[in-house]
């Protein structure tokens, strides 16, 4: 059996390979926050890729916590009601499992749709007033957010909580709380973006205290046989920013807290952030907190091929890793890798038919395809 293609159990449940689609926000046709037919299709036919586990994605745990007016929400009973939908779809023609990632955008939120112009969406438009650790902007010239205060904390502590409940009530297997690329709790990580002086801010561990209260208090709110992980970054590729040594920190901290895995991705925090993207570049980080940590990880970032993502899994540098781009260029990816590696993946039941001895050929994928 290829690494790729063989189970891995997480926390009390199993994913069927080790392939995952990566969280991708679509900012589209998510009125309030509710999923619509993008998301029905979109997630649907990647529930129906191979992978093992599809993510949607950052799904906002209260109305300020979205990205822009069209970004996916779980706060209410609508919001629940119309995920729940795509959920079931997902679960009757797909054999993945699904996965949330639970999200507040804290200071980078109510902004413009990407295509109509980007930066920060004005009250008067529909916008809101954003909060933060520290009444620090994201970028120069971006609106400053007030800093939330402990009823804030709480109040977004317990949206988390709620948001999960409402998670596991609809049926996704896997709860991840989005800790990476600069949102709220990667602005209480980061020394450039969190200046606090009272409990959550100061040193590392003072910075960690609310990230880690919120992932302890998902983590109770989510059975065993489900998987609870965290999304981080483990570079703000910036002087004097977040670091490897912290997210190995605030790694083993969530693994003593019963959380199943981290997905270790970078950056995201700072506009004068310097990545240098090359093919895997974020694997290394995966490896180096999956062997300080013994924590389950996944990698993720510019990996597209099957040799590629089996030979990470194979070596030990992540358990199991995600695809972003390659998932949108070939929402196929999983049947095709399976191809490639020699190993069997399910096709859902009405196209199964296709691949038996009932047809001239017996296969589905077309020579070549992968
Ligand atoms: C369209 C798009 C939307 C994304 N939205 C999210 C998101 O909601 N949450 C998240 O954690 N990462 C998000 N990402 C980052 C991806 O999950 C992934 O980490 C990144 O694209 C690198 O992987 P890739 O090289 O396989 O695309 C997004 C990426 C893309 C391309």
């Amino acid at each position: 059996m290829t690494a790729l293609f063989s189970p891995l159990a997480l926390g009390g449940m199993e994913l069927p390979n080790r392939i995952a689609v990566s969280p991708m926000a679509q900012y589209s046709s998510a009125p309030d926050g509710c999923a619509g037919d993008w998301h029905l299709v979109h997630l649907g036919q990647l529930s129906y890729s191979g992978a093992g586990l599809v993510m949607t994605e950052a799904t906002a745990v209260e109305p300020d916590g979205r990205g822009s007016l069209q970004c996916l929400g779980l706060y209410g009973d609508a919001q629940e009601q119309a995920l729940g939908r795509v959920v079931d779809f997902c679960r009757q023609w797909g054999g993945a499992r699904l996965g949330v990632q639970l999200s507040h955008t804290g200071r980078k939120g109510s902004v413009r749709l990407p295509w109509a112009g980007r930066g920060p969406l004005p009250v008067q438009e529909g916008g809101w007033h954003v909060e933060a650790p520290s009444a620090l902007a994201a970028d120069d010239g971006g609106p400053v957010p007030a800093e939330l205060d402990e009823g804030g904390l709480r109040r977004i502590g317990q949206a988390f909580v709620s948001a999960a409940r409402r998670a596991v009530r609809v049926g996704f297997d896997v709860v991840e709380l989005h800790a990476a690329h600069g949102y709220l709790l990667h602005q209480f990580l980061s020394p450039l973006s969190n200046r606090r002086d009272d409990g959550y801010g100061g040193d590392a561990e003072r910075r960690m205290r609310f990230p880690l209260e919120v992932a302890q208090a998902v983590r109770d709110a989510v059975p065993s046989d489900r998987a609870m992980g965290v999304r981080i970054s483990a570079s703000d590729w910036a002087e004097g920013g977040f670091g490897l040594d912290d997210a190995v920190a605030f790694a083993g901290a969530l693994k003593s807290i019963g959380c199943d895995y981290v997905c270790v991705s970078s950056g995201g925090l700072v506009g004068h952030q310097q990545i240098r993207v090359v093919p895997e570049y974020q694997v290394p980080f995966a490896s180096e907190v999956r062997r300080r940590t013994g924590m389950a990880t996944r990698a993720v970032g510019m990996i597209a091929l099957a040799q590629q993502a089996d030979a990470i899994v194979r070596s030990g540098r992540a358990d199991f890793v995600a695809l972003g781009r390659a998932m949108l260029d070939d929402p196929r990816w999983g049947w095709h890798a399976a191809e490639v590696l020699g190993a069997a993946v399910a096709y859902p039941q009405p196209y199964a038919r296709a691949a038996s001895a009932a047809w001239p050929g017996a296969r589905l994928v077309r020579p070549g395809a992968a």
